[in-house]
Parts: structure tokens; sequence; C-alpha cells
């Protein structure tokens, strides 16, 4: 049947106007003022803002780490994420060295395809270069279209490629038409410094942020940029933390170098101090890249507002506080790192940035959704309300109150990194390819409803060279 939303204020990343928008066979078919249409269901979004369902760039759902499985999988990672306003995610698939990637991207069409009630897409980890993986690669671009190559430069001995890898990943992206993201920190010397720590009995969570200095992201950050240019390739990096990196991307980027940065609500609004909690409470805070000292803060939020940063990614990558946390009780570099985030990105981002006028509504929506759908090859069948685009629509009321709370999240982890947090502003209902997953704050989407999605090359995206020259 068809649908009508009226009365709402559609807000892109360009422009924000009151209309109508009908949705014929989940795509939106029409744009307009007072659309008369007979037959169709009509949704009035009187009050509230009508936003292009957000786009996640960045999570690992049901991905082995840390001697364990991240808590949320494709269901209940997808479910939080529609309850947040997200209505499209791209996971990390993750590569066993000395196995066909094709073997990888098995598991992950098997983890996901039941389960997902909103559209994905796949990022491939890169962890070594060899014969093999080259034959690959092309298919993977072709018949997976998965359009985007991952690279660690941490976690030394488990995900992390050396720098030859890199190097030749982002020659090999730059032939191929892919875009290389890079987790950014020097493994090598944090490798060191743990060990350093541990051997001086030093193993409360505080230490994984003070073996992990903001330095080494900056330094790891800089020479990605290095080998971008050398490889006159393009570059992603991920979880941006930090004003030495946010430097690194804008020097880069003065220089020309395709080169696109992310950050994650947890680095904009939480601070290093949340790792010295008591009762090891601090693990709940463990990422890596860490939480960096508050005045970071506002390096990150300034380089989103003048566009040095250009996403917001969630990386989702929960782990239970009791028996998936406290693996690392006695020694913080056992502590899984990462957090429950995907069902907050949207709402911090809104309450945090727009309401505390740090960005625009129309930034909001760039760094929540069109940007990733531009750069991941989705735009403009995502990542913007247009004719012709997926009717992934999320009807926001602004200005109601509420608390964040583990009682209350979707996620399936024991804790929120967020708890007590006051926001302002909340997804009321959400449309996946005009079909209902989240309707009046219930869900009603089908397990398996999402769609894979293949995405288009980075060369193919001419958008990204033109808004990368514009804005340098
Ligand atoms: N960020 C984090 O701590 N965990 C997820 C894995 C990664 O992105 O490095
Ligand atoms: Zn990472
Ligand atoms: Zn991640």
């Amino acid at each position: 049947m068809k649908k009508v939303i009226k009365n709402g204020t559609i807000v892109t990343a360009t422009d924000t106007y009151k209309g109508d928008i009908l949705i014929e066979n989940g795509v939106i078919s029409q744009i307009g003022a007072s659309l008369q249409v007979q037959d169709a269901e009509v949704i009035n979004a009187d009050g509230h803002y009508v936003f292009p369902g957000g786009i996640d760039p960045h999570t690992h759902l049901e991905m082995p780490f840390g001697g364990t499985v991240t808590k949320d999988d494709f269901e209940t990672g997808t479910i939080a994420a529609a309850f947040g306003g997200t209505t499209t995610v791209i996971d990390f698939c993750i590569t066993n060295k000395g196995e066909p990637l094709k073997k990888a991207i098995g598991e992950w069409h098997a983890k996901s395809k039941d389960k997902a009630v909103i559209d994905y897409g796949f990022h491939l980890m890169i962890g070594e270069i060899n014969d093999d993986v080259l034959t690959e690669l092309p298919s993977v671009i072709d018949d997976e279209g998965i359009t985007s190559f991952k690279v660690f430069m941490a976690y030394k001995n488990v995900l992390q490629a050396d720098d030859e890898t890199l190097f030749q990943t982002l020659v090999q992206a730059k032939k191929l038409g892919a875009l290389v993201m890079v987790h950014a920190e020097n493994g090598d010397v944090i490798d060191y410094l743990v060990k350093k720590a541990l051997a001086e009995g030093k193993t409360e969570p505080i230490y994984h942020a003070l073996t992990r200095p903001s330095e080494i992201e900056g330094e790891a950050t800089g020479r990605a940029a290095v080998f971008t240019g050398l490889a006159n390739s393009q570059l992603y990096v991920v979880h941006v933390t930090c004003a030495e990196a946010v430097e690194k991307i804008a020097e880069a980027r003065n220089k020309g170098i395709d080169i696109w940065g992310e950050t994650c609500p947890q680095y904009l609004v939480l601070d290093q101090s949340y790792l010295e909690k008591p009762n090891f409470e601090g693990a709940k805070y463990v990422w890596s890249p860490p939480l960096r000292e508050k005045w970071h803060q506002d390096v990150l939020w300034n380089a989103l507002k003048s566009g040095q940063l250009q996403t917001v990614g969630s990386d989702q990558c929960s782990f239970d506080f009791k028996g998936q946390k406290d693996l690392g009780i006695n020694d913080f570099s056992k502590i899984p790192n990462g957090g429950p985030i995907i069902e907050d990105r949207f709402s911090i981002l809104f309450s945090e940035g727009v309401k505390k006028g740090r960005i625009t509504l129309n930034q909001f929506v760039d760094v929540t959704s069109t940007r990733a759908a531009k750069l991941f090859g989705l735009y403009p069948k995502k990542g913007t309300i247009a004719v012709g685009g997926d009717a992934d629509i999320v009807i926001f009321d602004p200005n109601v109150e509420r608390t964040i709370s583990a009682e209350t999240h979707h996620m399936a982890v024991d804790y929120s990194a967020f708890e007590g947090m006051k926001v302002t502003g909340e997804p009321v209902s959400v449309l996946s390819r005009g079909e209902w997953v989240i309707q009046e704050k219930k869900f009603v989407g089908k397990l398996g409803a999402g769609e894979y999605l293949k995405r288009a090359k980075y060369g193919e995206m001419k958008e990204n060279k033109e808004i990368n020259s514009l804005s340098l």
C-alpha cells in the first residue's frame, strides 16, 4: 500500500522545508506541498523532523574479538539500530590470514541474512596481501559489491597488518575502486607500553588509556595519510579521537590527499576519567583508541563543524560487563575493547550537537547519513530524501526529553555507556524501504527483511571528489 507522510519538516544535508512525501513500492515517488493521494496510508508528521534514515558505517555485530564474541548480533543490533534512527549498517567482515576472503564473506552472510531488520553491507578486513588475496579482490568488488577495505594498524599479533600490507592495500584499492579504512594507532609502540605497564603491576582499566597516548594515534594517522598520498589512493580514518589525528587529516586534505575522517559519539561526550571509575566499572569505557582528556572533545566537535571530519559512526562493539568485560579483571589488556552505541548515535548527535548549537541540523543529516552514503557507494539510493531514493525515513520528535539507560535500551548488553545521560529528541517511527520497522516507538519489523547492499565503486562516486575539493 502507498504511504504518504504529511506535514513534516523534511531535512536533508542541504535543505530544510515543510512538505509531504509519497512512498510507492518502497521508493519515494513524489515530494510536494499538500499532496492529495487516494488509497494511501496517511502518516501525520506535524511537529516532527523527517530525516533520511541514519547510515552507520562502522559496526561489529557478532564479531569474535578479545577471546569472546560481541553480544549484539544482526538481530538485536539492527533492531536497536532502527530504534535509534539507523536504517543501514555497514559491518566489518573479519578475515583470517591464510584463509580465502570468500570464506569470511560467506560467514558474514550467514550471520546476517535471516536476522537483519534493516539493510546492510560489509567492509572487508585485509590482514595480508599475497597472490591468493590479489586474485580474489576483483570479485570481492564486482560480485559482492564490497567496495571498502579495512586495515588495522593496531592489535599486534591479532588483527594488525604491517605497513607493507597497508601500502599495497592502498595501491590495490586505487586500481579496483575501493576506499581503504584504517584503525590508526601504532600497535607496536602500544604493545611495548602495555607489557611495561603490566610488568610494573599496573593492571586497572585506566592503564588501557595511558598505554595508548594520543600522539601515537596522530603518528599512525599521519603515516597512513603519507602512504595514501604516495599511492595516489583514498583513505577513511575510522574512530578519530584526538587533536593530533584531526591535525594530520586536515594537513593531508590541505595537500589535496583524498582522506576522510570519522569520529564516534563516545569520543564527543565521554572522557578518559570514566576509566577510573571504581569497582572495575572503568572497563565499561575501554575502547581503542581510548577515551581522551576532555579538551579533545571541543577539537572533534569543531572538526565536524568545519568539515575536517565528515562522519560519525557508532563503532558498535558490545560486550556484557558481567561475563565479558570482566575477562580483564586482573589485566586491563584482556578487557574486550568496545561498547554499545548503535542505538544512541543519532540521539546523542542531535541532542549534544544540534540542540547545543555545535553543528547545524543539515550537518547532522550529513554526518549521520548522507556523507557515509556518498563515501560508501550508496548515494542517492540511500542517504537523502529525494524522488527515486529508497524510502528509508525517520520521523523524529525534536522536543521529547528522555534519559538513556540500559533499562530501556534494546541492545543485548547489561549496561549503557551513557547511563543517566539526558537527551532531547528521539526517533518515533522508522521506515525501511517504505515498510515500518519502528512504529510509534514499537518494533514492528521482520527478521530477515533487511537486504544485503552491493555498493558502487569509490571512483564512481564522482561527488566525493567534488566535495573533497570544495572543502579544501
Ligand atoms: N574500537 C573498539 O574498541 N572496538 C572495536 C574494534 C575496533 O574498531 O577497533
Ligand atoms: Zn578500530
Ligand atoms: Zn570498530
